[in-house]
């Protein structure tokens, strides 16, 4: 990457600097590859944020399936950890998850989970979990919240058999033919995934990222604190395919430390750790046994830190130096927070990130953990908090005693309460998955380059005013 011009000798964020185009030889968007080529397995560069509120089960699954990898948050105890990463590796490559419930459910309750939106649906199974029908979500729309899903079932959409679909292009054509946008595929006359047009079409585009046993990948995150050695060998016994220590301050002992004692458990699967945001902590990472640095303090939309510590980086800078001396040692960088448009993931892939961490924005999708509740004007949203905020210290040492609890609490730098809009136009996480890899491909074929590497040595960026940023928003409204 090269500035145009000099290059600035102060720091600078995403939003303070921008592409400049260049020519190129890439044809099509669609020959470009997105893989981060970090020893992850990945073939998309999106990793999703160890947040409760932002990776659960489900979401690790679904960004899996399209190539990116799910970090499973270190607040989650080890036996909820280890069923997570056993049941992502029970999911369907191919087809979707079902969202499945049992006889009992009612509107209210699936409402809570899905929107009544095009292109998803549920499955009802039985007591011992057969398939007994499926409906279009936005069914859900007109159908009383307390009436049960099992009596709205007749008339049920039309279920496929696995070897009536075939490949991605042939799936869709047939549920055009079918005219149906959502269907559950049978394997034998069981339920083995769901499918939908704009799940078939993706399958052409993405390329899941899978272990040696073709399973979905996951990653999970722990701190530095308690038996780091027992956390780190029981999620590897779990299957666990990336480990990630994680804590605010990755440039101390307890990481050094905590580092070399799973490196030497030599478990086989990339070590994650952070977060840093300089090359003296890089090196230290590296030595002490880390393949890959999460790199951001501060950026993240949740994150009190700067304002509470002063302390931190801006972005793009921090990504550019950490991912250079990184690259030097045969390490890579994730950059971790603060992406909230195509455009900044863009930017920190060309600074030299392999991969872009996401935690808020995927906080607002059918996929993240949360309940959907509706504002007073009925548009939908889902809570999230900063891992580092009240509620998440009070939820992590709840079991300390009361002066403990208190103690810690103290130290909080997070937002406790943040409502995340869905998107109506992207209410699921797949449909952010379209929108940034779109851009971000787009954004490589303006540079010239055909994968990320190539995209990081021809990047052009250049620094703009608050004026110049402003000018690239489009205006929903007229002027
Ligand atoms: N990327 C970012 O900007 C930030 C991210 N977070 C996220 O919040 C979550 C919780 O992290 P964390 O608060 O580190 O909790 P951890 O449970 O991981 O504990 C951190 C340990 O480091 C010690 N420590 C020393 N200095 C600091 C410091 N300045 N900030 C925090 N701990 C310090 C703490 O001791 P003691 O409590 O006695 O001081 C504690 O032993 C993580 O997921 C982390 O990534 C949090 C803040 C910033
Ligand atoms: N200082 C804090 N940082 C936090 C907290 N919770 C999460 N984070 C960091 O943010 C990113 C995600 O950033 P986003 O802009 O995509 O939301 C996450 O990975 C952490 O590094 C917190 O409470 N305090
Ligand atoms: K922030």
């Amino acid at each position: 990457m090269q500035f145009i011009g000099t290059a600035p000798s102060h720091d600078l964020t995403y939003s303070d600097v921008f592409l400049v185009p260049s020519r190129s030889t890439v044809r099509s968007r669609l020959d470009v590859s997105l893989a981060p080529g970090d020893g992850t397995g990945a073939t998309l560069p999106l990793v999703s944020a160890n947040m409760n509120s932002v990776t659960g089960p489900r979401l690790a699954a679904a960004l899996a399936r399209r190539g990116g990898l799910g970090v499973l948050p270190q607040d989650m105890p080890l036996q909820d950890l280890d069923a997570a990463i056993r049941w992502v590796k029970e999911q369907p490559v191919a087809f979707d998850t079902p969202v499945a419930f049992g006889p009992e459910a009612s509107v209210a309750d699936a409402l809570a989970v899905l929107p009544p939106v095009d292109g998803h649906g549920l499955v009802v199974l039985d007591a011992h979990g057969a398939f007994l029908g499926c409906m279009a979500a936005t069914r859900l729309a007109h159908a009383q919240p307390d009436a049960q899903l099992v009596d709205l079932l007749h008339g049920s959409l039309t279920a496929f058999e696995e070897e009536d679909l075939g490949d991605g292009r042939h799936a869709f054509d047939t549920m055009v033919a079918a005219e149906l946008d959502y269907a559950p595929v049978l394997r034998h006359g069981h339920l083995i995934g769901t499918i939908s047009r704009t799940g078939a079409l993706r399958s052409t585009i993405y390329e899941p990222a899978v272990d040696a046993h073709g399973r979905l990948r996951v990653a999970a995150a722990i701190g530095i604190n308690g038996d780091v050695a027992a956390k780190a060998s029981a999620l590897a016994a779990a299957g666990v395919d990336v480990l990630v220590l994680d804590t605010a301050h990755g440039h101390q002992e307890g990481m050094l430390a905590a580092i070399r004692t799973v490196k030497a458990l030599r478990l086989g699967v990339p070590i994650v750790a952070g977060n840093v945001v300089t090359e003296h902590a890089v090196r230290n990472l590296v030595e002490a046994g880390a393949d890959i640095l999460k790199v951001g303090v501060g950026p993240g939309a949740m994150c009190t830190t700067r304002m509470m510590t002063a302390v931190g980086r801006p972005q793009f800078s921090a990504v550019l130096e950490t991912a250079a001396a990184a690259r030097e040692l045969g390490a890579h960088v994730w950059a971790d927070g603060g992406v909230r448009y195509p455009r900044d993931v863009a930017l920190a892939l060309a600074a030299g990130a392999a991969s872009v961490m996401v935690g808020s924005w995927f906080a607002g999708t059918i996929e993240a953990p949360g309940r959907l509740e509706a504002d007073a004007d009925g548009r939908l949203f889902k809570q999230s908090w900063g891992m580092a905020s009240t509620k998440a210290v009070q939820e992590r040492f709840g079991r300390l005693d009361a002066f403990e609890l208190a103690r810690r609490t103290l130290f909080a730098e997070g937002i406790s309460s943040s409502r995340i809009y869905l998107n109506p136009l992207r209410p699921s996480l797949e449909d952010l998955l379209d929108m940034i890899t779109s851009g971000v491909r787009s954004s490589l074929t303006y540079a010239g380059a055909r994968d990320l590497a190539e995209f990081h040595e021809r990047a052009v960026v250049g620094t703009q005013s608050a004026a110049g940023y402003e000018e690239g928003k489009a205006l929903p409204v007229s002027w």
